[in-house]
């Protein structure tokens, strides 16, 4: 089977699929990272009444044209507990910020611009119109629709929705993701590792991915290079009805890369497998029943690489984000000089750095600060303690001509990711 390209493994994967999860009603506080089923409508005016933007005096503006004016205080209007009277002329009411402005007034006197003694205050600053008040509306009105169907939500949508009136919000369901660690080699963090065996440190990291995805991930442990173990597993996260199942290694072509064979017994749907990609060119993909399957190399650097262009798109479709398919990359410029490139698209490991970038526009001189990206010099795809030290991946397409430092180049960030 020959190599397929990043854009193709990418559609091929987003259209396995087929639509977002169900919706459910969920309690705002834990809707964060989760996408709207529904086009969200708000149930009420903000402000609801005209408020006070400060805390001083509601007065009628006409009254305060000339200054200084003394008025009658015949009321207090707080936040919560509004004046029920009426401001009359030569009147004024105590208000504070957020408070309903009572009727008959038009402005509010800022208290630091007033003088109070007992029952009568000065006001020394002339008042116009409206002054301070905020209408009925101002910010949005019952009916609006606010939040669009698809919208991944983060704390300022859940401040909005909470405003409009809502206190549950319909979004998808989170997909289950299980993940399987595969090979003799590897034991969990923190356990004793013996003379030929290493950590599974992508075990934990792949887990972290998908919970910042927005996913529920299921961990399913490490599995022996051994068939009858293998599908006892897979078998275990179709089982339990994980929407994506995830291994972790054993992809390759080696005796001991047993997932595919593993897969294909229990009845896969092969999509893909090996993708132009460096790193991560084993990348499998395929379908067991209604379970996407992703098998993702087991060089920790190539799997990260996997999960950040497959596997957090697909959780982002199964989430019904309107921006799953979006191109993650960015506009840089090169830190360093670059070879050719060869058949694989490849993601660089680089730190950034800052560089103000002089401009000349119309308006005359501007600075822009861009982001300057230089691959590290070891890009071995075993390697965390770079990974570690890189904030981004430097993105180079498959025959990309030998590129100077100082030319532009795309990235992608890993914080967004990791
Ligand atoms: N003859 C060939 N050999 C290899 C090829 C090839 O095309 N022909 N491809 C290479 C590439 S590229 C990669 S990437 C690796 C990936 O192969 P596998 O997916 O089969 O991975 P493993 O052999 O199981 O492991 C590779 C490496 O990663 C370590 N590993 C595995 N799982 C984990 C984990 N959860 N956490 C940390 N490290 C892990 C494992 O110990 C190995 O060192 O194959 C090349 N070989
Ligand atoms: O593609 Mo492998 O993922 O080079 O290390």
């Amino acid at each position: 089977m020959s190599l397929i390209s990043v854009e193709d493994a990418l559609s091929r994967v987003l259209a396995s699929v087929e639509k977002p999860l169900e919706a459910e009603q969920v309690p705002l506080v834990s809707c964060a990272g989760r996408t709207l089923a529904e086009d969200l409508s708000a149930l009420r005016d903000q402000p609801p009444f005209p408020a006070s933007a400060m805390d001083g005096y509601a007065v009628r503006s006409i009254d305060c044209a000339q200054v200084p004016a003394t008025l009658q205080v015949v009321g207090t209007s707080a936040a919560g507990a509004r004046f029920t009277g009426t401001v009359g002329p030569m009147e004024a009411a105590r208000i504070f910020t957020g408070a309903p402005v009572p009727d008959g007034a038009d402005a509010v006197v800022l208290q630091e611009d007033a003088e109070r003694a007992g029952d009568r205050v000065t006001v020394k600053e002339a008042a116009r119109p409206n002054r301070h008040i905020r209408q009925a509306g101002m910010d949005f009105c019952a009916g609006d629709i606010l939040l669009q169907k698809g919208l991944r939500l983060d704390s300022r949508h859940i401040a909005l929705a909470a405003a409009m009136g809502h206190g549950l919000l319909p979004v998808h369901r989170k997909p289950k993701v299980a993940i399987l660690a595969t090979g003799d080699e590897l034991v969990r963090a923190g356990e004793p590792v013996g003379p030929d065996q290493i950590t599974a440190s992508s075990l934990p990291a792949t887990l972290l991915m998908v919970e910042k995805a927005g996913a529920e991930a299921v961990d399913l442990g490490i599995v022996r290079d051994d068939l009858g173990s293998l599908e006892e597993r897979i078998r275990a996260a179709w089982d339990m009805g994980a929407d994506i199942l995830v291994t972790l290694g054993g992809a390759s072509v080696g005796e001991h890369d047993l997932v595919q064979k593993a897969l294909s017994r229990q009845g896969m749907d092969l999509g893909f497998w090996r993708v132009a990609l460096r790193p991560g060119k084993p990348l499998m993909h395929g379908r067991l029943g209604s379970t996407l399957l992703l098998g993702l190399p087991g060089n920790p650097v190539s799997s990260l690489v996997c999960a950040v262009l497959f596997l957090v798109p697909a959780i982002r479709a199964f989430l019904g984000d309107q921006r799953a398919a979006e191109d993650p990359a960015e506009d840089a410029i090169l830190g360093a000089d670059l070879p050719a490139n060869k058949e694989r698209q490849d993601y660089m490991r680089a730190s950034l750095a800052l560089q103000d970038v002089p401009l000349s526009l119309a308006q005359g001189p501007a600075r822009l600060m861009l982001p300057v990206a230089t691959p590290h010099l070891m890009q071995d795809s075993s390697m965390l303690s770079i990974l570690e030290r890189s904030d981004a991946l430097l993105v180079r397409p498959p025959h990309a001509p030998a590129a100077t430092a100082g030319q532009p180049c795309r990235i992608i960030r890993l914080e967004r990711f990791c």
